[in-house]
């Protein structure tokens, strides 16, 4: 999440930012302002230097000038001669080496009152050509004090220069006044003022009172002689002021001048603003850049620290909302869980601890030993328990608490478990949580329950069975001692079910349950497999074989007698019994399963013996067994090696004609030869060969039909074929049929399906559903072995059925068993009821037919008529049969 940095940060760094920018703009303003102030006083002061230095300077040479033409009276011995005593190359000669004294001065001369020159230092001598301004003589000789007078700058007309007039009065000795002069180069007079002039911008003006300019500095010819406005002496000259004009440029200046101590000359010096504030400039620039450098750092430093201050935000807004989603995990967990600190202080627990242990509750606070939780725990864990053994209890939790060693579990006085799991923190505390584990070892248990037990009876089942046989074969190995194992089967388990419904057999097995532990002793095991199956596991019976085979024997007798009881289910009085095969558990770790087996298969010994009985095992059953392993072995031999062959029983009508024939198949051994089906068929029906096998004689069967049509001798007849449940039930029964069919173009309705009656009765519904879908094809229906089920007219009329078939046992006892006479005229009965054939099968007498006949049945099989034969045989028979009544 993106948080902005609080106002009142952004504010505060924000005013800082701008007081230390506003505390370096002052400064730099400050600092600016004091050199530009200094720069103006220093201009100023070195302007007033200057202007002192020239005038002195100034003055100086003025003076010795002066001194210089003042000098030519004494020279020349003026106050004694008359003028036109003076000769010109003497008074020049005299001239010239007074003048060579001065440097600044290029020549000095004599001038009369009518301008003629007397003399001069010049080469030229009196011939020098004297250009004075007009009316400088004059001026000079109107003088009533003779002063030194400077003339305004003149053009020389020796050296053609820029030059000035100094010129004094001076009187020969009968009063004539004569001119001293002497030609001053302007710039001789300038290189007097150049010391000094290193001041920027600085102009040097030597004016006079009127404005008129003498010399400049730098020098400006035209400005020369020019009169400058205001003249100086207006000028406000108190103090040091720049709001002036410079004399010469005009520009914002600061004139400073100082007069001259001859006639009326100032020198002045202009120093232009700009000039003078030239080196300020450049400090100014310097020190805004600085400035400015300063707050670009300043910004740059509050930038970064609102960057840092935000990235600050942000850390502690994760850190303070990764806490709040901690503090709601932690809150929310399932498991309880305090840290304790290296002292084993409390610093935090979350709610779900404080509901494992609410009486802790009041106690929870910040830095509170562990050790008082703990000791209040123990006072509620072992309420009734003395202070020492309370005590001890704490010191185990501590102990365990400083060298943990993984999860162990506390259980609660009210039943609670909880789960405790202490892990060291890399600071010396601990993390311990506390987990509520109670549903889970309920669950457990009960898992475990159903793992082991079973869930009708809380009888062990066969996992937890199979596991103490196989702890008393290994402890029989070592005691020497025998055990036994009594495999228990209700009989005729299933008819209950199926007449009074599962719940009632569901009592049943809870009540055998009990009778059965009511039998045996507590170290004793009993069992339930599942269904009817129970096993007893009878341990440490006898040293002796025959001993303890006699002690089993004893129990399982006296189970027999405690199951073959009356047994109230709900409101049905029933009477049940058991078939009981057993074994001795011997010294020879036999595995579990065999010893399992072998009481399995005594037990079926005792169900084929009759049931209700118990039964030791025989090895000779186990070598019935692995002879029934054997041939199913030999059966898948014989589907794939195609050596079962189709016989044919023929099936008479009344008036003798053969309107049918059943299928019946064999097998043609390699070594056994012709095998009947009683041999293998049962066999084939409990595993899965049944339905290839049933299958082949089908497609068989369907064949002949198909092979019979065009042959006036079979064309008519019926083939019959035995269905077995198994077969029946697979879930493309129908299909399989209707394929044969159609591939073997076998009139359907010449075929007849013979169902049991027990397999029509297990799943009715299924039965009709195939039974209506092969009908609309054709397919007839017979219900073999009718009568001895339970067949009731209820589902009768609800099969899509052709023929009801009298079972040959019925057959059988005609005459001999009247029972047998009333069933056997029940079915015909029935059978006419329904509009359904009725045929008998067994008929071995005429006696029989006859009975049979007499009682209302027309159709007849057996051996009276013919065996079941091959398909030669019955062919012959069948043309025999056309012949006779051809
Ligand atoms: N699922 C299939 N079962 C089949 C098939 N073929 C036979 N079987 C079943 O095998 C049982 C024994 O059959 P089998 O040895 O062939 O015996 C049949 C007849 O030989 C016998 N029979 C016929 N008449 C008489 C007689 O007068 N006396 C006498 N003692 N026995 C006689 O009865 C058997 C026919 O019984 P049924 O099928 O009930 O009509 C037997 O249960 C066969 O069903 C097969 O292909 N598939």
């Amino acid at each position: 999440m993106n948080v902005a940095v609080p106002r009142r940060i952004k504010f505060f760094v924000g005013g800082g930012v701008a007081a230390f920018v506003l505390a370096v703009v002052t400064v730099a303003a400050v600092l600016i302002f004091n050199a530009r102030q200094l720069a103006l006083a220093d201009g100023a002061s070195g302007a007033v230097r200057f202007v002192s230095s020239a005038e002195a300077a100034l003055n100086r040479s003025l003076l010795r000038v002066d001194v210089l033409l003042a000098s030519m009276d004494e020279i020349l011995d003026l106050s004694a001669v008359r003028a036109e005593w003076l000769d010109p190359e003497v008074t020049s000669q005299r001239l010239r080496s007074s003048a060579r004294q001065s440097l600044m001065v290029r020549y000095v001369a004599l001038v009369d009152g009518q301008g003629r020159v007397l003399g001069s230092s010049d080469a030229a001598g009196a011939a020098v050509a004297l250009s004075l301004p007009l009316g400088f003589a004059e001026s000079v000789f109107e003088q009533p004090l003779p002063m030194l007078m400077v003339s305004a700058p003149a053009v020389s007309f020796v050296s053609a220069e820029r030059v000035l007039y100094l010129a004094r009065q001076l009187r020969l000795a009968d009063g004539t006044p004569l001119l001293a002069v002497a030609e001053m180069p302007v710039g001789a007079l300038a290189d007097v003022l150049v010391q000094g002039m290193d001041i920027a911008g600085l102009q040097v003006t030597l004016e006079r009172a009127s404005g008129q300019v003498l010399l400049t500095m730098p020098r400006q010819e035209e400005a020369l002689a020019r009169v400058l406005a205001p003249p100086l002496a207006e000028l406000d000259v108190t103090g040091p002021q720049w709001n002036a004009r410079a004399r010469l440029g005009g520009e914002q200046a600061l004139v400073v001048y100082r007069p001259l101590m001859y006639q009326d000359l100032r020198i002045a010096a202009s120093v232009p603003l700009q000039a003078a504030l030239v080196e300020w400039r450049a400090a100014r620039d310097g020190i805004v850049l600085t400035a400015l450098g300063f707050v670009v750092m300043i910004v740059v430093v509050g930038a970064v620290s609102l960057r840092y201050i935000d990235r600050m935000t942000q850390a502690r807004l994760a850190i303070a909302q990764s806490k709040a989603t901690l503090d709601e995990a932690l809150e929310s967990m399932v498991s309880g869980f305090v840290v304790l600190d290296s002292q084993l202080r409390l610093v935090q627990w979350n709610r779900r601890f404080e509901e494992i242990y609410p009486w802790l509750k009041g106690q929870l606070a910040p830095q509170v030993p562990f050790k008082e939780l703990l000791k209040e725990n123990a006072r509620h864990h072992l309420e009734n328990a003395s202070d020492e053994e309370q005590q001890r209890w704490v010191e185990q939790r501590v102990a365990v608490q400083r060298n943990p060693q993984g999860p162990h579990e506390q259980g609660l006085p009210d039943g609670r478990v909880i789960q405790v799991t202490e892990r060291a923190t890399p600071d010396g505390g601990l993390v311990i949580t506390y987990h509520d584990v109670t549903e889970l070892r309920q669950a457990s248990a009960e898992i475990e329950n159903l793992a082991f037990y079973d869930p009708l009876t809380g009888l062990p089942n066969r996992r937890l069975l199979m596991d103490r046989i196989q702890q008393s074969v290994a402890a029989n190995a070592r005691s020497g001692l025998h055990g036994a194992l009594l495999f228990l089967d209700l009989d005729h388990f299933k008819t209950l079910n199926d007449t009074l419904g599962h719940e009632v057999g569901d009592l049943l097995l809870q009540q055998v349950a009990q009778r059965l532990k009511a039998c045996v002793r507590t170290e004793d095991t009993v069992a339930r497999l599942g269904g009817d199956e129970f096993v007893i596991m009878l341990k440490n019976l006898a040293t002796n074989s025959e001993e303890a085979a006699s002690l089993a024997r004893r129990v399982g007798e006296k189970i027999l007698r405690r199951l073959n009881m009356p047994y109230l289910l709900d409101a049905h009085k029933y009477h049940s019994t058991p078939s009981i095969g057993a074994t001795l558990i011997g010294q020879d770790m036999q595995p579990p399963v065999d010893l399992l087996k072998q009481a399995d298969i005594a037990m079926y010994q005792v169900k084929s013996q009759g049931r209700n009985s118990l039964c030791f095992f025989d090895p000779q059953m186990q070598i019935a067994i692995n002879q029934r392993v054997q041939l199913e072995h030999d059966l898948q031999m014989a589907i794939t090696g195609n050596q079962f062959e189709l016989h044919y029983q023929p099936q008479q009508r009344l008036d003798g004609r053969i309107v049918g024939v059943e299928g019946l198949i064999r097998w043609r051994h390699p070594e056994r030869g012709l095998v009947t089906p009683g041999a293998f068929i049962s066999v084939a029906e409990e595993s899965e060969l049944i339905v290839p096998i049933g299958h082949w004689v089908l497609r068989t069967a369907c064949e002949q039909l198909a092979a019979w049509k065009g042959d006036p001798r079979c064309q008519q007849v019926q083939v019959s074929v035995n269905v077995s449940a198994r077969q029946f039930r697979q879930h493309d029964f129908v299909a399989r049929v209707v394929e044969v069919l159609r591939e073997t173009g076998a009139p359907a309705h010449l075929l007849k399906l013979e169902l049991t009656e027990s397999l029509v009765l297990d799943d009715v519904d299924d039965t009709i559903a195939k039974m209506d879908q092969l009908k609309t094809k054709g397919v007839r229906f017979s219900v073999d072995d009718f009568g001895t089920g339970y067949s009731s007219l209820a589902y009768l009329t609800r099969l899509p059925l052709d023929q009801l078939k009298i079972d040959q046992s019925f057959v059988h006892n005609l005459g001999v068993k009247h029972t047998d006479d009333v069933i056997v005229q029940t079915i015909i009965g029935m059978a006419r009821n329904l509009e359904l054939d009725v045929i008998a099968e067994g008929v071995e007498t005429a006696e029989q037919r006859d009975t049979l006949a007499r009682y209302g049945c027309h159709y007849f099989q057996g051996y009276l008529l013919g065996r079941p034969m091959p398909l030669s045989e019955i062919e012959a028979l069948l043309g025999n049969d056309l012949a006779l009544l051809g």
